[in-house]
C-alpha cells in the first residue's frame, strides 16, 4: 500500500460558479487560475502523484502549457488514473475536505464522489469528499479564496 496527500489553493476572480470536484458550483465569484481551478481535483490529483512518488501536478501539466488554458481538470485525474494503473495500483481509499466559507459544498457532495470515482475507476463509498469554514479566519475565512485537502491511499491492483 502507498500513502498519499495533496494540497491546493485558489483565489477567488469574476465568475458565477467555481467547479469543484468536476461539479459546477454556482457562486458568486469563480476562481483565479490557468485551468478550471478545481481545487479538490488538483488536491486529489497531487495525492495520487505523491503515493506514486511522481512529482505533482505542475510537473505533468505545465502551467506554462497553453494546451491546459481553460482545461477540465477531469483530464488531469483521469490521466493521474492511468499513471497509478501503470504502476500495478488501484485506489484503496481518498478523503477530501474542502476550506471555504462558500460556497457550500455538502449538496454537491454526493455528485462530486460518483464523479471522482468514475475517474478514478473506483466506487464512490470509497471517495469521502467533505467541507469546513474556517471560521472567518485566515485568508478562507475572509472569502479571498477556496482551498482542498486530499488523502489517498493506494493498493496492489487485484489485491
Ligand atoms: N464550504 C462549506 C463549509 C462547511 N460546510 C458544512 O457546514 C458544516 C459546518 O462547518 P463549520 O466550519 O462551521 O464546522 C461542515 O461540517 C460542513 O458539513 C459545507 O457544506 N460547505
Ligand atoms: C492545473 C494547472 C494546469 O496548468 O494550473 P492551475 O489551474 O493554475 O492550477 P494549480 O493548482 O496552480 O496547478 C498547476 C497546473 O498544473
Amino acid at each position: 500500500m502507498r500513502i498519499g496527500q495533496g494540497f491546493d489553493v485558489h483565489a477567488f476572480g469574476p465568475g458565477d460558479h467555481v467547479v469543484l470536484g468536476g461539479v459546477n458550483v454556482p457562486h458568486s465569484q469563480g476562481v483565479v487560475a490557468h485551468s478550471d481551478g478545481d481545487v479538490v481535483i488538483h488536491a486529489l490529483c497531487d495525492a495520487v502523484l505523491g503515493a506514486l512518488a511522481l512529482g505533482d501536478i505542475g510537473k505533468h501539466f505545465p502551467p506554462s502549457d497553453e494546451r491546459w488554458r481553460g482545461a477540465d481538470s477531469r483530464v488531469f485525474l483521469r490521466h493521474c488514473a492511468q499513471l497509478m494503473a501503470q504502476a500495478g495500483y488501484a485506489l484503496g481509499n481518498a478523503d477530501v475536505t474542502v476550506v471555504a466559507e462558500r460556497p457550500k459544498v455538502g449538496p454537491h457532495a454526493q455528485a462530486m464522489r460518483e464523479l471522482l470515482a468514475a475517474d478514478l475507476g473506483a466506487s464512490p463509498d470509497d471517495i469521502s469528499v467533505k467541507a469546513t469554514t474556517s471560521e472567518r479566519l485566515g485568508f478562507t475565512g475572509r472569502g479571498e479564496g477556496i482551498a482542498a485537502m486530499a488523502v489517498v491511499l493506494l493498493r496492489k491492483a487485484g489485491a
